[in-house]
């Protein structure tokens, strides 16, 4: 008997090497699309939990958007079964709210997944090496910090992305290897996506000259950064509860740290303190108030609160028109 296809090895060990560092529930959940992704991952994931004595169940989110949707979401569950998965249901997604459409079907998929799934579900995802190369690049495109130039982490409950570093090509070739056809979403080739021309044109013609090996570069910038960032937020974490004096932020504590660990303590503490949606613009804001102060008024932040420095301390109240030191 002729063991499985190298490809099918390769997926089925980054999941193999994923339950080893997170400890798997009795049931494990895959969403799957029916792409050459979610499918690889669905038979990966099938054969390392019954080996374990778990139990795969194959979640696939209709948004109801396409003609013939249904079907595409029935076969993708089929397949699913098919490679292994225990059972297959499918969930049906409203997708409306702000955004583009594509924006609003991924809020409506991740809720409709969510709400299917128990508190400590493990919600497996088929994102892949080249899907962590393509959000490095938007971000860096976009001017974004290093917490989203970080990507997507590979296990952020309850989703957990075991094929960070598997490549897409390698998760097609499983596919045809475990003799499926996966499905072609028409979204992925429709150059009216930013996401798509990055994938079809920017990556390929960076691959081209830089000699190949930009994907698994941008992948590594992102494992780089998440490894800086979770040593910052440690320091961040023991500096604020450092300056945390019970009403309020010490501002000579903090003044005496670099701005951006300090600007880390504040996105923590804004964060638990209520403010909803905090932009960078409002962080620099409140860190204007430690950094650079000239007497100036409250922030006004979202979520109806202030930030405001009164006394030799930062306090952050609901909003008022006092002004402080
Ligand atoms: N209709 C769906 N039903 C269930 N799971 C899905 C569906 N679409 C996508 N997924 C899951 O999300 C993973 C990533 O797919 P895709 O990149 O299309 O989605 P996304 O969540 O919008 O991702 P991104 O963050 O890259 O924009 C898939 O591999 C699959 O696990």
């Amino acid at each position: 008997m002729t063991g499985p296809g190298q490809a099918v090895a390769a997926v089925r060990l980054a999941v193999r090497e994923f339950f080893a560092v997170t400890r798997p529930p009795s049931r494990i959940d895959v969403a799957v699309s029916g792409g050459a992704d979610s499918l690889a991952l669905t038979e990966a994931t099938a054969h390392a939990a019954h080996r374990a004595g778990l139990r795969v169940r194959a979640l696939v989110v209709d948004h109801g958007l396409q003609a013939g949707s249904g079907k595409t979401a029935e076969d993708a569950a089929a397949t699913a079964r098919a490679l292994g998965a225990d059972e297959a249901k499918i969930l049906t997604a409203t997708v409306h709210g702000p955004g583009g459409p594509e924006a609003a079907a991924r809020r409506a998929r991740y809720d409709a997944l969510r709400r299917a799934a128990p508190a400590d579900a493990l919600v497996l995802l088929g994102h892949t090496r080249d899907d962590q190369a393509e959000t490095v690049l938007l971000g860096l495109g976009r001017g974004s910090g290093p917490r989203s130039l970080a990507g997507m982490r590979p296990h952020n409950p309850p989703w957990g992305r075991p094929l960070l570093d598997v490549t897409r090509a390698t998760t097609a070739r499983a596919c045809a290897e475990l003799g499926v056809e996966p499905w072609h979403d028409p979204h992925n080739t429709d150059s009216r996506f930013t996401r798509v021309r990055l994938r079809t044109e920017v990556l390929p013609l960076l691959e081209d000259v830089l000699s190949g090996g930009v994907a698994a570069a941008l992948a590594r910038t992102a494992t780089q950064l998440r490894e800086d960032n979770e040593a910052l937020d440690t320091l961040a974490d023991a500096l604020l509860s450092r300056s945390d004096t019970g009403d309020g932020l010490d501002v000579a504590v903090l003044a005496a740290e670099p701005p951006a660990l300090r600007r880390r303590v504040l996105r923590r503490w804004l964060l638990l303190g209520g403010v909803r949606e905090l932009t960078d613009a409002h962080l620099r804001a409140v860190d204007a108030l430690i950094g650079r102060w000239r007497g100036q008024g409250g922030v006004w932040l979202p979520g109806e609160l202030e930030a405001r420095r009164a006394h030799g301390r930062l306090c952050l109240k609901p909003q008022s028109t006092t002004r402080g030191e």
